[in-house]
């Protein structure tokens, strides 16, 4: 199997996870976007053949730290969004490998299990694109491709929606996934309630008690 590459978007953390503003000081939502995204990157890196990851960044500085040496690190404008990120990010990253198998997933999504990311890498091999919708149903926490035919990203209100609607007047087949352990990012306070309940995400429910570093250079990646 032709080694698929994991691509996680990652917001600068000074505009990231707004909703938990009164509870989070901006020093401690830098420390648990790090954990969060160190929990994704983790279960990604389980895999075998172990996947090439790649954070899309709007700081590049502070995802090299979390990417580790065997990471790969895109820089994106400040700003320009998340669309018009992952758009170029794929562009770049598919002009070599076209038949790579391509997983987006968020960085908030840090009880994601490896187990079900093999099930959105399998399913790619029968769809265009696969979308993994969250909880509510409404949003997408990941999306699957092959480079050579990357979707039209949709990210914003209805999400998922229009993901589906997108591939369809592109004539890509697409496949709407529910995946357990994808299904909670992490917004606002309600989500860190579900999450405090739940298991996995180690490095958050390290960070969450206060058992986990909160100075982002103590936060490398596990290689
Ligand atoms: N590269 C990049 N990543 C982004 C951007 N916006 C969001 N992300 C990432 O996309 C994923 C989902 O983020 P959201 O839940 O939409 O937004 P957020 O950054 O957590 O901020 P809130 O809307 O305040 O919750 C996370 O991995 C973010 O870091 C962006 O403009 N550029
Ligand atoms: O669908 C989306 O755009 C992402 O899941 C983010 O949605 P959120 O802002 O509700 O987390």
């Amino acid at each position: 199997m032709i080694k698929p590459i994991v691509i996680i978007p990652l917001r600068a953390a000074a505009g990231t996870l707004g909703r938990l503003a009164d509870a989070f000081d901006p020093r401690q939502r830098r420390g648990l976007q790090r954990a969060m995204a160190q929990d994704v990157v983790a279960a990604a890196r389980t895999l075998r053949p172990v996947p090439d990851v790649a954070l899309v960044a709007e700081d590049p500085l502070s995802a090299r730290r979390l990417a580790g040496r065997r990471g790969l690190v895109v820089e994106a404008a400040p700003g320009a969004g998340l669309n018009l990120h992952l758009a170029c990010a794929v562009a770049i990253l598919g002009a070599h490998r076209p038949d790579t198998a391509a997983l987006v997933l968020a960085a908030d999504i840090p009880m994601v299990q490896p187990r079900e990311i093999v099930r959105l890498l399998r399913a790619t091999a029968e769809h265009d694109l696969v979308v993994v919708p969250d909880r509510h149903g409404r949003g997408t926490n990941a999306l699957a491709f092959r480079l050579a035919r990357p979707p039209a990203f949709a990210f914003g209100p209805d999400s998922c929606l229009a993901h589906i609607d997108n591939a369809n007047r592109a004539g890509l087949t697409v496949r709407v996934l529910e995946l357990g352990s994808f299904a909670l990012d992490v917004d606002g306070p309600e989500d860190l309630d579900l999450l405090r309940g739940s298991p996995g995400a180690p490095r958050t429910h390290a960070f969450l008690t206060g058992a986990g570093p909160d100075d982002e250079d103590a936060h490398q990646a596990a290689e």
